[in-house]
């Protein structure tokens, strides 16, 4: 009591030199921020030169990928976004900073996005930042992602395709209501990821809903961390404060989040929990063929128990939820939309798709389409490529931070410790690469242009990021969007409610598209 009676009658006396000491330390860090990192010399916004809350607000903004291309159009190829954070838009500074041996390692901002599993943050192949245990990890599951185990998992994709026809058929085709296409999208790449990773669609496209509410709790996660992760520091006042960590390992309060809990259900359902063992159950008697996700962890786990824990296949499962359903619905609401918004280009492929199965090219006669039969089309091929390029599922740098030593980046040097990255969506304007009309959606650029340059823009290309950190689900994504596609379109004939139909559009590190509708007709049985 009375030391704070001496202290505030101390404050009140020299108030004026409190405030001038506390002025002169701000002013001092804001200095240190602009000038102190080395990289003072790189153009950008004042204010992101001195503090990084200028880079969150404009992230909170949701628009952040638009402020992006406009900064570079300003500056060039090099624009400082924080006092220690740099966007490179010029691709050849793709290899320099993800290449394999680059020396990189993912920023903090990756480990705001680890979700909870009782209190403690789970660090999955998507969020390590520790690139040793990531490689080892990686290397422990890669054969689960290969090109040729895409084959095994047709099965599962067909069925949740099967699925969503047969629910627009019930609830829109030749029907007034029209369908909210967008988020069925998203149920159809939630169910997919259920079905390859638990063998079991979860519901979301039978039900028409957000199946435990895991889309919304994975949204508001998004939402916060896009924002949060652009001060880590923050993070560790709210979701991950230790005193909220600490009584959630007590079992206290639950910090759990929805989607852990939810893989771990599937999880338990299927793996005794004391043996690490799948159950034999009559459902799992298939389990000797079964060759989902979760089996191929488990494999993973036998050979190596104790690097591959329970926790980790946990961890992996919900990697690929985490990572593998946004992302999908994103790029398939991008094919479909930017199809509507160009008949021409729908008319085109429509052709190509009619002609093959005119021609006897498309072996099934359930309508759906076999992979092998599809992924060397090349308009459906341009389409896919050029929805991608146009609107990439990650909308903001993917920031890696520089090694100690400092490192050339296109020439300039970067020096240790500084953040920096890419955006697809900056790369992706470069117009020696892309052409001179980077923001129209033309898929005719990647079948006009010469070998050479086709090969340029495949190159740069950066919708799946690049190097050690690439998108490990790339195969499984054109898997279920190179089947999807044709199975819709020739089933059915799709049109915007209006001409002046928009989408809109939500930058939470993904940029999520909403209130993108559709009308369904029949075009008669395949
Ligand atoms: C069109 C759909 C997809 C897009 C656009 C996409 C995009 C990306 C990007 C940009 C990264 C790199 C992130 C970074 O460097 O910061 C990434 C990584 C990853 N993706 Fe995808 N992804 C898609 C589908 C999938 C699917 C279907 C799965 C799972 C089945 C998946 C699982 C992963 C995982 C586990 C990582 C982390 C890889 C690592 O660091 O080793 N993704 N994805």
């Amino acid at each position: 009591m009375v030391v704070k009676l001496v202290l505030d009658s101390f404050l009140l006396a020299h108030l004026e030199v409190v405030v001038g000491v506390l002025g002169l330390a701000l002013l001092r860090k804001l200095a240190f921020n602009r000038y102190g990192y080395g990289i003072a010399h790189i153009p950008g916004p004042f204010l992101a030169s001195i503090t990084d809350f200028w880079r969150l607000f404009v992230v909170w903004g949701r628009r952040p990928e638009i402020e992006h291309i406009r900064l570079h159009k300003q500056y060039g190829k090099f624009v400082r976004l924080g006092p220690n954070t740099v966007s490179v838009s010029d691709p050849s500074s793709i290899r320099e900073i993800y290449g394999l041996a680059a020396g990189f390692k993912k920023s903090d901002f990756y480990i705001v996005q680890q979700t909870l599993a009782k209190g403690r943050p789970l660090s999955t192949l998507f969020t390590s930042t520790d690139e040793k245990f990531h490689a080892k990890l990686r290397r422990a599951v890669h054969g689960a992602y290969a090109m040729s185990t895409l084959v095994q998992f047709e099965p599962y994709v067909d069925s949740t395709i099967r699925a969503l026809i047969r629910q627009i058929e019930i609830k829109f085709a030749d029907k007034q209501e029209i369908c909210n296409f967008g988020q069925w999208l998203q149920y159809y790449a939630f169910d997919v990821i259920g079905e390859l990773t638990y063998s079991k669609r979860l519901g979301f496209i039978d039900n028409g809903i957000d199946v435990d509410g895991i889309i919304s709790s994975i949204e508001w996660m998004l939402d916060y961390a896009s924002v949060v992760g652009q001060i880590p520091l923050i993070d560790k006042l709210l979701l991950k404060n230790p005193i909220r960590l600490f009584l959630s390992t007590l079992g206290l309060i639950g910090s759990t989040t929805p989607m852990v809990t939810f893989a771990w259900q599937r999880f338990s359902e299927r793996v005794d929990l004391a043996t690490g063992i799948e159950k034999l159950s009559t459902e799992s008697e298939v389990s000797s063929t079964r060759r989902d996700f979760l089996s191929r962890f488990l494999e993973a786990h036998r050979k190596d128990p104790d690097f591959i824990s329970n926790d980790r296949v946990l961890a992996l499962s919900v990697a690929n939820i985490f990572a593998g359903s946004d992302t999908t619905a994103i790029s398939l609401r991008s094919v479909f939309y930017f199809l509507l918004k160009h008949p021409e280009e729908l008319q085109r492929l429509r052709e190509e798709l009619d002609q093959q199965k005119q021609t006897g090219k498309f072996k099934r006669t359930d309508g759906l389409v076999d992979w092998e039969e599809v992924r060397e089309l090349p308009v459906l091929n341009a389409v896919i490529k050029e929805a991608l390029r146009m609107h990439p599922a990650a909308g903001l740098t993917l920031e890696r931070i520089a090694p100690p030593q400092g490192i050339q980046v296109c020439g300039k040097f970067i020096p240790g410790g500084t953040t920096i990255g890419c955006s697809a969506w900056t790369i992706h304007q470069d117009t020696t690469i892309f052409g001179l009309d980077p923001d129209r959606f033309r898929p005719l650029r990647w079948l006009e242009a010469s070998q050479e340059q086709r090969r340029l823009m495949e190159k740069y290309l950066f919708t799946f990021g690049a190097g050690s950190r690439t998108c490990i689900g790339k195969n499984i994504s054109l898997l279920e969007m190179y089947k999807l596609i044709p199975a819709l379109l020739m089933r059915f004939q799709l049109e915007l409610p209006g001409s002046d139909s928009e989408w809109k559009l939500h930058n939470a590190w993904f940029v999520k598209q909403t209130e993108f509708y559709v009308r369904f007709q029949s075009r008669g049985p395949s």
